[in-house]
């Protein structure tokens, strides 16, 4: 399947430009407040319709200004999630589930009720009503709904935003299943990096309405700053090599080198992203010694941006970009010039549990 965007659209005195082909896997838009990810989602969805260019779908075409083409939103096939979940208050969570699947033509239902509920782990939930289930439980059952219709394509659109951390941590790993056993392409807006950097298998940039493909994942990721994103770190790549339970380790090697993270639950040979703060980042010249960090990477500095009190020293390890944050006394005493070979050290705990990332899908896919 291939989605194509070739739109330009003008609503006040806003304009929405984008040239995007996505194929399969969770496509992330990501962006600042205003930048257009709504506009985007529902020129896809048909709920408004661009001035200019066209919009297909696996050679179907949804809308073309050129030719005056636009398929109407229910013959697009599209499950859509919202930030609230919007269930029908007067019907049981199985009477929610099965009711959007009567709009879907008998021969393309692909879903049934016993292979969602599964898959969202809803299926002991079926006879309650709405308002006997928990915030958490209603948005998976919410986006079962949408599944049960066998969409196309799949629409979220902050589908987690009012939820807390804790019932967020729960439905991460149902999109997760989503994403790699359903089969339906996922387009996703969210402004929160971790779940970007869970769930992406490619991330759209937007910004004051230019959409952007980024290169990787953690191009993207590593440029938050940019994006109105405050959150100072960096990614690094790797894959799982092996767990040391009896001291509480999972070690992992990429190109920046070894890793010691703390326990995860990741079988031998997963592909992780692992999300390091800035603020946690040691550096050090010359002989360390003996430290209580596991983690020492070497590499080069590459670049040093002041910011405040603060600097902001990017550092080169195997190819992998590291952003280390310390402060402007730090920076004098080892006196760190852009090409100076540097260690960078943290703790194995700095990358306990949300810091780690399995990514099944492969960017690209
Ligand atoms: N109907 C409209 N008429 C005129 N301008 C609009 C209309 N709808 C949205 N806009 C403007 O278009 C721009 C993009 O809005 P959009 O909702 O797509 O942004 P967003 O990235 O989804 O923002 P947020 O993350 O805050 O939801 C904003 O400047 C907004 O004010």
């Amino acid at each position: 399947m291939m989605l194509e965007i070739d739109i330009r659209h003008r609503q006040g005195g806003f304009e929405l430009q984008a040239d995007l082909r996505l194929g399969q896997g969770l496509t992330a838009l990501f962006g600042p407040s205003g930048s257009g990810k709504t506009t985007l989602i529902n020129a896809v969805a048909g709920l408004i319709r661009p001035d200019h260019g066209r919009i297909a779908f696996s050679d179907q075409s949804w809308s073309d200004a050129a030719t005056g083409t636009f398929l109407p939103t229910h013959r697009r096939r599209i499950g859509y999630v919202f930030q609230e979940p919007r269930l029908f208050p007067h019907l049981s969570v199985r009477a929610n589930l099965t009711y959007g699947r009567h709009f879907t033509p008998k021969p393309e239902r692909r879903e049934n009720l016993d292979r969602v509920s599964a898959l969202l782990g809803i299926d002991t939930l079926l006879d309650r009503a709405p308002n006997r289930l928990s915030g958490g439980e209603k948005q998976r059952v919410a986006i079962a709904r949408a599944l049960m219709t066998s969409p196309k394509l799949l629409l979220m659109d902050e589908p987690l935003s009012a939820l807390d951390v804790g019932l967020k941590a729960q439905i991460l790993p149902y999109i997760e299943r989503i994403r790699d056993e359903a089969g339906v392409p996922i387009l996703y807006v969210s402004h929160a990096v971790e779940e970007v950097t869970r769930l992406a298998t490619r991330v759209v940039t937007l910004n004051q309405g230019r959409a952007a493909m980024a290169d990787a994942v953690e191009d993207t990721l590593q440029h938050l700053p940019r994006l109105g994103q405050s959150r100072a770190g960096s990614f690094l790549r790797a894959r799982v090599t092996g767990h040391d339970p009896e001291n509480g380790l999972t070690l992992a090697t990429g190109p920046a080198g070894s890793l010691f993270l703390k326990q995860a639950d990741l079988p031998v040979g997963t592909s992780i992203r692992v999300f390091v703060p800035a603020s946690d980042l040691v550096l050090a010249t010359g002989e360390t010694g003996s430290l209580s960090t596991l983690n020492s990477l070497s590499g080069r500095v590459s670049a040093i941006f002041e910011s405040g009190t603060t600097v902001l020293v990017r550092v080169d390890c195997g190819g992998e970009v590291l952003d280390a944050e310390i402060t402007r006394r730090s920076r004098a005493t080892l006196d760190l010039e852009p090409g100076k070979p540097v260690s960078v050290l943290f703790k194995a705990v700095s990358v306990e549990a949300g810091g780690v990332y399995r990514q099944a899908v492969k960017p690209g896919a």
